[in-house]
C-alpha cells in the first residue's frame, strides 16, 4: 500500500482526496448534526406549542372544574405527540393529571450527553386561564420534551447529510482519480514507456499526445525533444572530439615511439620521467637496464658535466625558457665518444620536456673543420691560428691557476731562401716537410708545434721547469737540422735554425711579451752568426730553474 502510494500518483492524489474530503465531511456532519439537533429542539417546541394550542380549551374547562378524567384523557392525548415524554397538570400546586413514556427518564441523561443544545431545562410550562375570565390562572400544563425522539430526528437528519457529504466526497476522489489517471499519469506514463524505448541517434522523437498539444504536457514533450537533441548533438561532438583526439594520440603516439629524436620528461633534479625508444638508443641502454639506471641516466652519462646540465635546468625553470647546449657521453660499450644535443624546456608543473639528438657526426665534421683552420696545410703542423687559440687556452688556464710554466722556442731556419732560390719551392716544401718532421719527433706529444709561416716555427715544451732540458731540446734540433737534407736520394741540401727561447712560470703569463722576447732572442743568434740558441732572461717573471742566457 505505502509502495503503491509512493509510486503511483493516482493513487496518491486519491488518497490525500478522499482524506481530505473524509476530514471536511466529517467536520461538517459535525457541524449538521449540531445546528440540525438545535432546530430539531425548536420545531419540537412548536409542535409541542402547536399539541398545547389544541387542547388549550379542554384543558382550561378541565382545570376550572377540576375534572380530573378529562385532565387525565388531556394527557394522555398530548403523549400521543411524539415530542413529549412526559406531561403534568398542575391546578393549585396540586397534580390534577399526569403521565409520562417509559423510557424517557431512563435515556434523558445519554440524549443530553448526545445532544449538547438539548436539556431538561427545556421543559415547556404552559399557563391555562379559565374559561370565563381570561385573567384567573387556573393550572399549568408542565410538557417535558422527548430527548429521545429529538435526538433520534436530529440523528438521522445529520446522518443523511453525512451520507451525502461521504458520497460526494467519494464522488470527487473518484473524479480526481479519473483525471489525475487520464490528464497527467496516462500521458507522463505513456511519455516515459516511450523515452525507455527512444533511440535519439536514429532521430527518434517523442509524439505528442493527443489533446495534449497545446497544454503543459505538450510543452514538457517538446522541451524533452529539445534536450534530447542538443545531448544528441553534444554527443556527436564529443564523439567526434573523442576519434579526433585518439587518431592525434596515436600519431602523437607513432611519433614518440619511430622518431630518431630522443623525446623525455625529467624533472627538475634531472631524473627521467618517460622516454621513448630513441632516447635509450642513444644511450646504449635498453628496458634490462633497470630503471634507476634509466633514471639517472642523464646525470651519470654526464659525468663531468652535470653542473651544465643543472644550470640549464634552473635557467629553464626560472627563466621559462628553452635552453640547449651540446654533451660528450663516453658510452662504456663503445671506445668512442658520442656528443649529444641536448634541449630542454620547462612543460608542465615540476616536470621539463626535452629532445636530444646524436649530433657526433656533425661535431666530428666541426672538429675536422677546426682541425683544418688550425693546421697548416704543407706540414700538417698547427698552423698560426692554431697556435694563437693554444696561446689563449694557455692563458685562461695560467689564470685560473691550473697551468705549470712552459718554454717557449721561436724558431726560424737560416738560408732557407737560397734552398728555394737554388732548387725551387718544391724542394723548399720537402725541407719544410722534413724540418716539421724533425721536430715532432724531438719533442713530447704533449708538447705544441707550429708553422707560423714561412720557415718560421714555434714550439711550446710544456710543464717544463728545467731549462737544462729545453735547451737541449734546441740544441737536439740545431744539431739534426744542419745535418744536409736528402732530397729524393738525388739531392742533398743543407739549412740551420736560429732559436730563441723565453719561459713562462706557473702563475704569471703575458703572452706578447713570451712571444716578442723569444723572437728577439732568435733575431739576437740570427745577428750573432745562426745557428744556434738564446735563452731570454725575463726579468720580473720568474725564472726557471737553473735559468741562464746561453
Ligand atoms: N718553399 C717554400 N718557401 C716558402 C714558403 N713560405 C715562405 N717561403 C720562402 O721562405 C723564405 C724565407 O725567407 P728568409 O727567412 O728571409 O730566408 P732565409 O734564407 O732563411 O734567411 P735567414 O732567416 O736570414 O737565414 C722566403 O724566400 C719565402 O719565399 C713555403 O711555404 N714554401
Amino acid at each position: 500500500m505505502l509502495r503503491l502510494l509512493r509510486t503511483s500518483i493516482v493513487y496518491r492524489s486519491a488518497f490525500i482526496v478522499l482524506g481530505i474530503a473524509l476530514l471536511v465531511g466529517i467536520f461538517f456532519a459535525l457541524l449538521s448534526y449540531h445546528f440540525s439537533a438545535q432546530s430539531e429542539q425548536a420545531q419540537a417546541r412548536q409542535r409541542m406549542q402547536a399539541s398545547l394550542s389544541t387542547v388549550e380549551n379542554t384543558a382550561s374547562i378541565a382545570c376550572f372544574v377540576l375534572d380530573q378524567n378529562l385532565a387525565a384523557e388531556l394527557v394522555r392525548g398530548l403523549l400521543k405527540n411524539g415530542d413529549i415524554s412526559r406531561v403534568q397538570i398542575i391546578s393549585d400546586g396540586k397534580v390534577l393529571a399526569e403521565a409520562d413514556k417509559q423510557s424517557t427518564q431512563k435515556s434523558e441523561t445519554s440524549a443530553l450527553a448526545i445532544l449538547p443544545g438539548i436539556n431538561a431545562s427545556n421543559q415547556l410550562v404552559h399557563e391555562v386561564y379559565s374559561p370565563f375570565n381570561p385573567n384567573e390562572k387556573v393550572c399549568e400544563i408542565h410538557l417535558d420534551p422527548n430527548l429521545d425522539f429529538i435526538r433520534e430526528q436530529s440523528t438521522s437528519k445529520a446522518r443523511f447529510i453525512v451520507y451525502l457529504l461521504l458520497l460526494q466526497a467519494l464522488a470527487m476522489a473518484s473524479a480526481v482519480v479519473y483525471v489525475v489517471l487520464n490528464m497527467i499519469t496516462r500521458p507522463i506514463k505513456n511519455i516515459s514507456d516511450r523515452l525507455h524505448t527512444l533511440a535519439p541517434e536514429s532521430g527518434d522523437k517523442l509524439g505528442l499526445p493527443d489533446g495534449n498539444e497545446k497544454d503543459e504536457i505538450g510543452q514538457l514533450v517538446r522541451d524533452v525533444n529539445t534536450l534530447v537533441a542538443s545531448l544528441l548533438k553534444t554527443l556527436n561532438e564529443e564523439r567526434t572530439l573523442r576519434i579526433k583526439h585518439a587518431i592525434g594520440e596515436a600519431k602523437f603516439q607513432t611519433i614518440f615511439e619511430n622518431a630518431e629524436t630522443g623525446i623525455f620528461q625529467l624533472n627538475f633534479a634531472g631524473e627521467l620521467l618517460s622516454y621513448n625508444p630513441a632516447f635509450l638508443r642513444m644511450f646504449n641502454l635498453d628496458a634490462n637496464s633497470g630503471s634507476t639506471n634509466i633514471a639517472n641516466a642523464l646525470t651519470s652519462l654526464l659525468e663531468g658535466q652535470e653542473l651544465r646540465l643543472h644550470l640549464m635546468i634552473d635557467t629553464a625553470i626560472n627563466e621559462a625558457r628553452v635552453m640547449s647546449d651540446d654533451f660528450y657521453i663516453q658510452l662504456t660499450s663503445t671506445a668512442h665518444k658520442k656528443w649529444v644535443h641536448l634541449v630542454i624546456s620547462p612543460a608542465e608543473d615540476g616536470i621539463l620536456q626535452g629532445l636530444v639528438n646524436d649530433i657526433t657526426e656533425r661535431k666530428s665534421q666541426e672538429e675536422s673543420a677546426n682541425q683544418l683552420a688550425v693546421t697548416d696545410h704543407l706540414t700538417g703542423l698547427n698552423n698560426r691560428l692554431g697556435f694563437e687559440k693554444e696561446i689563449s687556452r694557455l692563458s685562461k688556464e695560467h689564470a685560473n691557476g691550473n697551468a705549470a710554466g712552459f718554454f717557449l722556442l721561436m724558431i726560424d731556419l737560416d738560408k732557407f731562401k737560397q734552398v728555394n732560390d737554388s732548387h725551387g719551392h718544391t724542394v723548399g716544401d720537402q725541407v719544410l716537410i722534413h724540418f716539421s718532421q724533425l721536430v715532432s719527433n724531438t719533442v713530447r706529444r704533449s708538447d705544441f708545434v707550429a708553422r707560423l709561416g714561412g720557415d718560421e716555427f714555434i714550439i711550446l715544451l710544456k710543464d717544463l721547469t728545467h731549462l737544462a732540458k729545453a735547451e737541449e731540446i734546441a740544441q737536439k734540433i740545431i744539431t739534426q737540422v744542419s745535418i744536409p737534407i736528402s732530397i729524393n736520394d738525388k739531392l742533398a741540401v743543407q739549412i740551420g735554425a736560429s732559436i730563441g727561447i723565453s719561459y713562462t712560470g706557473p702563475t704569471e703569463f703575458i703572452a706578447d711579451d713570451l712571444l716578442t722576447q723569444a723572437d728577439a732572442a732568435m733575431y739576437e743568434v740570427k745577428r750573432s752568426g745562426r745557428n744556434a740558441y738564446r735563452v731570454v732572461h725575463l726579468g720580473g717573471h720568474q725564472s726557471p730553474q737553473d735559468a741562464e742566457t746561453v
